[in-house]
């Protein structure tokens, strides 16, 4: 076969190229304008799409040269389907590629679907390709494997490709339906062994066809930049109007489209060359298309008027009944009748305008909605409200209510209004007042979703007062904001930055925080009083706009608790927290090390620190990490006040540093927080040292769990007895203290004017003779304590009894009680009611865990109503019935 007639006849241009229709796919390959594209290496898989890409011309020339030889392109519209199908036959026919076939046959369904009546596929082949005579079809029919057919557009006709409805055929002189005709060659009946190349929108539905499934993925970002460089001649345009579209437009999928690159590229350029603004939203762009299409058919005010409503009719019809293209006669019904010279400029037109079996589409389901927006603002006819409307096109219109937005603001509607008229007021009132009734519901749920739809409203609209007028203070916007698209961080930012302010930003468990994404809120991050980025994992990429965030921001609080932030990453955020306004930082479980340290060093001891509560719990620091941290505590810089290092792996090593830091007499430090190390006793005897020392600050220190035994106790007896002892909260919960051990601290604590309020000796197996000996401090006059948490003892009803006597006695100031699992049964109800009742202060009383049944409900719940100081008792995890937890039900101070 001739393939120079091949390339004349199969790809002769047919129509012409418009702003919403792209350039023809024939003009790009000859100007050589054709850019390679992408696909997933392993098919459709829903991983990140820049890990395994391969060339999309590749990945189709490597099937059909396999053994399956039919390839299916999937893509959303004008992602380049037709344009990839027309490269690879203009290349075969060139004898660059697919040698293998003497014969390809190029078919567009759109087409032949208006042949109407039966066919056989000898005629199919010789009215699309009239070149090939028919003395010569004979040898194509002989040597099936020889041919290659390609079927484009196979979504845009409901074709039935189901080989169970149709008898299918295996004569190729055969008439038969276009449906039946393509199913035979596809399953096999005709031509068997013929091969194929297809390409699908992915609402074709393709479930009865086998071959390999190749994703077109359209323009990604190094696609775009080549494609705005070509379309530009001029680099620097186009770098200006690339930077803007990805600013602007870029996070939004359909920006992969080459099609809508070729719209916003001439758009762009037109806008450029008169100096003209380039639009800052897609209601703004729409806007300029539209301006852009209607002009040039130099129509007065009332036709272009009626030539929209008109489409919005059509727009409408489509979107209502999912309807992919009209016919003729449905177009005349619309209005549309008069202007079907000018129709081309707006939709597809498949066959001759001329004949009646031709049929119209909108070419791009943005502009459908688009025209419906206008349209709905336009007509004067109607009074249907919005949200009528809305619920219309529920789940068939993505963009309606965003455009809505966009258009009911005078800034975007005016240049329209210049061209069609006046916008019907009380529809663009009905609009606004919908949308700030249903934006204030919206704000008061937890949806985030719906939250998040509210801020793109407001990002079209590009009203700052009508954002401060939207999110009033009521409006719960710290609802957690997680995972969100890079759309979302868009709108959400212009939101923020519109407020000036904001509370809370809270990104709690963002999956993947991108550099994209962390780039875009960077101006929300630092306009956060706090940021809570809890169980997130943020990229390499996004760490450093959120370190240059809270270095020039507002931020006092940073949340990272959870992010397995790494060594490095941790390095990098630290260079932001040199000079920011960070109060806070929680760094729980960040897999923070010895070298971390260091780069904490550097932010705590730089002269702008403000830094003065630090968590780096659960973290391997270790000993050498808290060492060289308290480098920090000798600075006269370092405003830290509150440190936790819980589970770090400390030992008693690193205890003698820490003390000589404490009262170095440029510590700040009030509260360490030393839980769950392994710092034993010859630790806590040098952190004794500090303790006693005039210069520190320490008031609480907790030692929960750390391996102490009763060797401790006359150090921590003989500080607390020092006269500079300000320690006001211990716990040394979960060591084994040994009842000589307390009675010692007990001793300590009954001195007159020590300061300690708050004493925690959990699971301590203490004994009744220590609870004894705590009834009596706590009655001795002497005794500050407020709180005393002495749960997981087994002393059982005698030993509490001991503390409820105290309770009732006027010296004793406790507030709190915790005598969780202490093995309490019923008898000692009486004293604690008594106690309960008794007192002036107690305000909680921990009873979890123990053996308390129905019996002791009665009791406890008048007593709880009778005292007015009380605030919660806890009765969790006792044996109390289903029906007395229906008594305990009615009183609200109870927990069960
Ligand atoms: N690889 C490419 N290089 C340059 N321009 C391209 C490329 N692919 C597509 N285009 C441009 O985008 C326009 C739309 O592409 P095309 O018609 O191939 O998309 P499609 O996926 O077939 O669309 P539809 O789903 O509507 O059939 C083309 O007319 C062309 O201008």
């Amino acid at each position: 076969m001739d393939k120079n007639t091949v390339l004349t006849h199969i790809l002769k241009p047919n129509g012409m190229s418009t702003l919403l229709g792209g350039e023809l796919p024939v003009s790009v390959i000859n100007n050589n304008k054709y850019i390679s594209q992408l696909t997933p290496e392993a098919p459709l898989t829903d991983g990140n799409v820049d890990d395994n890409l391969s060339s999309l011309d590749h990945a189709i020339l490597a099937t059909l040269s396999g053994e399956i030889r039919t390839v299916i392109l999937m893509g959303a519209e004008g992602s380049g389907k037709t344009t990839a199908l027309e490269k690879l036959v203009v290349d075969w026919a060139r004898g660059e590629h697919l040698q293998n076939f003497s014969y390809v046959f190029y078919f567009r369904l759109r087409e032949i679907i208006s042949l109407e009546g039966m066919l056989s596929l000898e005629t199919l082949m010789q009215h699309h390709h009239s070149h090939i005579s028919s003395e010569s079809m004979p040898r194509v029919l002989q040597k099936p494997e020889d041919v290659l057919f390609v079927f484009d557009d196979l979504d845009q006709y409901k074709l039935n490709l189901d080989p169970s409805v149709h008898t299918l055929c295996s004569d190729p002189s055969q008439a038969v339906s276009v449906s039946c005709l393509i199913a035979s060659l596809l399953h096999g009946s005709l031509l068997k062994g013929a091969a194929f190349m297809m390409a699908t929108r992915p609402t074709g539905c393709l479930t009865c066809l086998s071959g390999t499934r190749v994703e077109v993925l359209g323009f990604l970002k190094p696609q775009r930049e080549a494609y705005f460089n070509g379309f530009f001649t001029d680099p620097v345009a186009a770098n200006k109007a690339l930077m803007h579209m990805e600013k602007t437009l870029g996070f939004y999928d359909f920006c992969t489209s080459p099609r809508f690159c070729w719209t916003v590229c001439s758009i762009y350029k037109t806008l450029m060359n008169a100096g003209a603004k380039l639009p800052e939203t897609l209601s703004q762009l729409f806007v300029d298309i539209l301006v852009h299409l209607i002009q040039p058919l130099s129509l007065d005010k009332a036709c272009n008027r009626e030539l929209v409503l008109a489409l919005g009719r059509m727009a409408s019809h489509c979107s209502l009944g999912q309807h992919l293209s009209c016919t003729k006669e449905e177009l005349d019904s619309f209005g549309l009748q008069r202007f079907i010279a000018s129709v081309g400029v707006f939709l597809q037109v498949d066959g001759d305008l001329e004949s009646d079996t031709c049929v119209f589409s909108f070419t791009s389901q943005l502009m459908q909605e688009f025209i419906l927006a206008v349209s709905f603002f336009l007509d004067k006819s109607t009074s249907e409200g919005v949200e009528k409307m809305l619920e219309e096109h529920k789940g068939h219109a993505k963009f309606l209510d965003l455009f809505l937005s966009g258009l009911s603001e005078p800034i975007q509607y005016r240049p329209l209004e210049t061209l069609l008229g006046e916008l019907n007021p009380d529809q663009v009132m009905n609009f606004k007042s919908w949308f700030k009734s249903s934006s204030e519901e919206t704000l008061k749920g937890f949806f985030k979703d719906r939250h998040h739809r509210c801020f793109h409203l407001l990002h079209q609209a590009q009203n700052k007062s009508l954002v401060k007028e939207i999110i009033t203070p009521s409006a719960r916007i710290g609802i957690s904001y997680g995972d969100l698209s890079l759309q979302d961080c868009v709108a959400l930012n212009y939101v923020i930055t519109c407020l000036g302010e904001m509370k809370l930003l809270n990104l709690y468990r963002t999956r993947n925080l991108t550099e994209e994404q962390a780039e875009v809120l960077a101006p929300a991050m630092s306009l956060s009083h706090k940021i809570l980025l809890t169980d997130s994992s943020l990229s390499a990429g996004a760490v450093p706009h959120l370190a240059s965030a809270l270095s020039s921001g507002l931020t006092e609080k940073l949340d990272i608790t959870h992010t397995r932030l790494g060594e490095e990453k941790f390095k990098i955020l630290c260079a932001g927290l040199r000079d920011c306004k960070l109060h806070n930082l929680n760094l729980q479980v960040c897999r923070l090390t010895e070298a971390s340290c260091e780069d904490l060093v550097l932010v705590l001891t730089s002269a702008a620190s403000q830094l003065c509560l630090c968590d780096i719990s659960f973290n391997e620091i270790e000993d050498k990490g808290l060492m060289k941290l308290c480098k920090a505590l000798h600075s006269p810089h370092c405003r830290l006040q509150q440190l936790y290092l819980q589970s770090c792996e400390l030992t008693a090593a690193s205890m003698e540093a820490l003390s000589a830091a404490l009262c170095s007499g440029n510590s700040e430090l009030r509260e360490l927080g030393l839980a769950r190390n392994t710092i034993g006793d010859s630790g806590v005897e040098a952190l004794c040292k500090a303790l006693q020392h005039r210069l520190c600050k320490l008031q609480s220190l907790k030692l929960f769990d750390n391996e102490l035994t009763g060797v401790c106790c006359p150090h921590l007896m003989e500080s607390l007895m020092s006269e500079h002892c300000v320690l006001s909260e211990l716990d040394l919960s979960v060591n084994d203290l040994g009842q000589e051990g307390v009675l010692l601290l007990c001793q300590a604590l009954s001195q007159p004017g020590c300061p300690m309020e708050k004493l925690w000796l959990q699971r301590c197996e203490l004994t009744q003779t220590v609870f004894k000996e705590l009834g009596s401090l706590l009655r001795s006059g002497n005794s500050q304590l407020k709180s005393l948490f002495v749960g997981v003892n087994q002393v059982g009803n005698q030993g509490v009894k001991h503390l409820c006597d105290a309770v009732a006695h006027p010296n004793c100031l406790l507030e709190e009680l915790d005598v969780e699992m202490t093995a309490l049964t019923d008898s000692c109800v009486e004293d604690l009611c008594a106690a309960v009742r008794a007192s002036k202060t107690l305000k909680n009383l921990e009873l979890r865990n123990n053996s308390l049944t129905d019996a002791s409900v009665p009791a406890l719940i008048r007593v709880m109503e009778d005292s007015p100081n009380m605030q919660e008792m806890n009765l969790q995890y006792n044996d109390i019935s289903e029906e007395a937890i229906n008594m305990l039900s009615e009183c609200d101070k109870i927990r069960y």
